[in-house]
């Protein structure tokens, strides 16, 4: 039992060279880039606030437990143990869950689904027994979990065909962007090890922390504007961009221009 807690006890580890800058923590820049998932996560729940408050304060959930998944991360590249990255792998599957109980678009619900209560009930199931699967081959755990990644760009892609505001496009655009850079450096790490110790730069797995906070900030954004947009119009969703619209770079966030039932703008 305490082997499963041991420094190295899982299978995976990444390109980082162990213990290069203390003898306690394995992967040192993996396990200090796990700390942008404290600093982008609070931001979001702030900027995010007047639109949880309208629509579902459970929205809040979302970025609440991205907090742990940044602890989860610290840990299991501090230790690379077996439970290290057991919790970093189930506490994404569970955001995931969340994301999708309170943001699947109603309308690609399966037939026999007849409320997104009963949709969520649903998501829960599945993610328990997901959960309980993936002790079973406990390495092709992450790659499943990309996978989600690429369902959610094809119901992102499928909800903006008929959309033709360019701030919507701009920020479809930065979100894509972002995760095809982050993904790009989580496989390069995964596959490309022996060319980056050549470089003598295994950093990959690093930037890919920080690439997917950010992309899922955005993509997150992105997802509750469209959320927002079909299931309260009333509120007049409108993004901008903290700490300011016109700086290159910023967190994109929904403001509602709205209070009472007036018409849609998108
Ligand atoms: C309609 C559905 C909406 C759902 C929206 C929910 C969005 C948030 C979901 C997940 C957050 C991702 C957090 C990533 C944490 C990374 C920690 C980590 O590095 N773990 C690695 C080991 O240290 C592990 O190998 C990584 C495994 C792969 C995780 C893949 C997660 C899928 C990311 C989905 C991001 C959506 C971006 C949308 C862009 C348009
Ligand atoms: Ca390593
Ligand atoms: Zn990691």
């Amino acid at each position: 039992m305490a082997g499963i807690f041991a420094y190295e006890s899982s299978e995976v580890d990444w390109c980082e060279d162990n213990y290069q800058h203390s003898e306690n923590v394995v992967e040192y820049f993996n396990t200090m880039s796990s700390f942008v998932f404290f600093m982008v996560s609070p931001v979001m729940l702030y900027l995010l606030h007047p639109y949880a408050r309208e629509r579902n304060l459970a929205v809040h959930l979302v970025w609440f437990m991205m907090i742990f998944v940044g602890l989860f991360s610290m840990y299991f590249h501090m230790t690379l143990s077996f439970v290290g990255q057991m919790l970093d792998e189930l506490s994404i599957l569970w955001v995931l869950a969340v994301g999708y109980s309170l943001w699947f678009p109603r309308r690609y619900f399966p037939s026999f689904v007849k409320d997104r209560s009963s949709f969520s009930k649903m998501v829960l199931l599945i993610t328990v027994v997901s959960t309980l699967s993936s002790f079973v081959k406990p390495t092709a755990n992450a790659y499943a979990l990309n996978f989600f990644a690429l369902h959610i760009l094809y119901s992102l892609g499928l909800e903006l065909r008929s959309c033709t505001d360019q701030r919507v496009r701009r920020l479809a655009c930065t979100s894509i962007g972002l995760w095809v850079l982050a993904i790009s450096c989580w496989i390069s790490d995964r596959f490309g090890c022996s060319f980056w110790q050549k470089l003598n730069f295994c950093y990959m797995h690093s930037i890919w922390h920080i690439l997917i906070v950010v992309a899922t900030a955005y993509g997150s954004t992105l997802i509750a504007y469209l959320d927002a947009y079909n299931e309260i119009p009333y509120s007049l969703p409108h993004l901008q961009y903290w700490p300011s619209d016109s700086w290159v770079v910023g967190l994109p966030y929904i403001v509602l221009k709205g209070t009472s039932k007036t018409q849609k703008s998108c």
